[in-house]
């Protein structure tokens, strides 16, 4: 099964307006999606219908296959819908290794010993997790030191390591420095291909850096769909922005 995510007439109507209406994609597995729109498009709110924070009023949502449409947030994160941000999953007071143990064993609030009990499997994963997120010289650092940026790291590193299906990113570099912003591209290029990820993103330098396939969202419509270089000389998409600075 190679469509990891599929979104099929997807729509929520508030009181008579649709912040995301009929809305219908593809997602493979394995690909890296940017969701690219105008204030309002609607982004944030499918992340909401995808992750169940938000219940749509028509149209679906299958993970690999499975009818997840509105299923409890809890239970659609437990089917491998993994959202930064959503569930806060950074234990403030333990180490950023701690951390990345604690999401390896499915289990928090079994803290102690936990290195012995984990298997050989979650303690690779948890490694390949640190060389990938560059969190190695902070290790032992307790969460709540942090930077913004080694926080985000983490958090995205927890995602990985609990083996979330399909990750959901909503402006992932918001508040990041440059420096931060342009690690995190590099983070996101590594990831491309052994894991499925959904951004939202409006910084287009960082856009450009990740970007494979782009969806461009309006009016909470799929305006249009395809690889950077179509979206970026299409008219629809040029006269969209038009007002705002346009794509840039
Ligand atoms: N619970 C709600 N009730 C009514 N309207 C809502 C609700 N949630 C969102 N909206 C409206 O739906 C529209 C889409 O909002 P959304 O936040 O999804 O857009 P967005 O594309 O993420 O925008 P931005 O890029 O500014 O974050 C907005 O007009 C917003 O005011």
């Amino acid at each position: 099964m190679n469509e990891a995510l599929t979104i099929d007439g997807l729509t929520v109507d508030f009181g008579g307006f649709k912040a995301v209406d009929g809305f219908t994609t593809v997602v493979q597995k394995g690909e890296l999606r940017v969701i690219l729109g105008p204030n309002g498009a609607g982004k944030t709110t499918l992340m909401d219908l995808v992750s169940g924070k938000t219940a749509s009023t028509q149209g679906s949502v299958h993970l690999f296959g499975e009818n997840i449409t509105n299923r409890p947030e809890h239970i659609i994160a437990r089917h491998g819908i993994g959202r930064k941000f959503q569930i806060p999953s950074v234990f403030r007071d333990l180490t950023v290794r701690q951390n990345l143990e604690v999401a390896a064993s499915g289990e928090p609030g079994v803290f102690r010993n936990l290195r012995l009990h984990m298997v050989a499997e979650d303690r690779a994963r948890v490694e390949d997790v640190i060389a990938m997120t560059r969190l190695e010289p902070v290790l032992d650092t307790v969460a709540g030191e942090l930077s913004h940026g080694q926080m985000q790291w983490l958090e995205l590193g927890m995602l990985i390591t609990q083996q979330a299906k399909v990750i959901l990113l909503d402006e992932p570099t918001a508040g990041m420095t440059h420096a931060e912003t342009f690690r995190t591209a590099e983070i996101i290029n590594e990831m491309k291909g052994s894991h499925t990820i959904l951004v939202v993103e409006h910084d287009m330098a960082f856009v450009r850096k990740i970007a494979e396939r782009i969806t461009v969202m309006q009016m909470g419509k799929l305006l249009a769909e395809g690889p950077m270089e179509k979206i970026e000389t299409d008219p629809k998409v040029r006269e969209a922005y038009l007002g705002s600075g346009g794509i840039h």
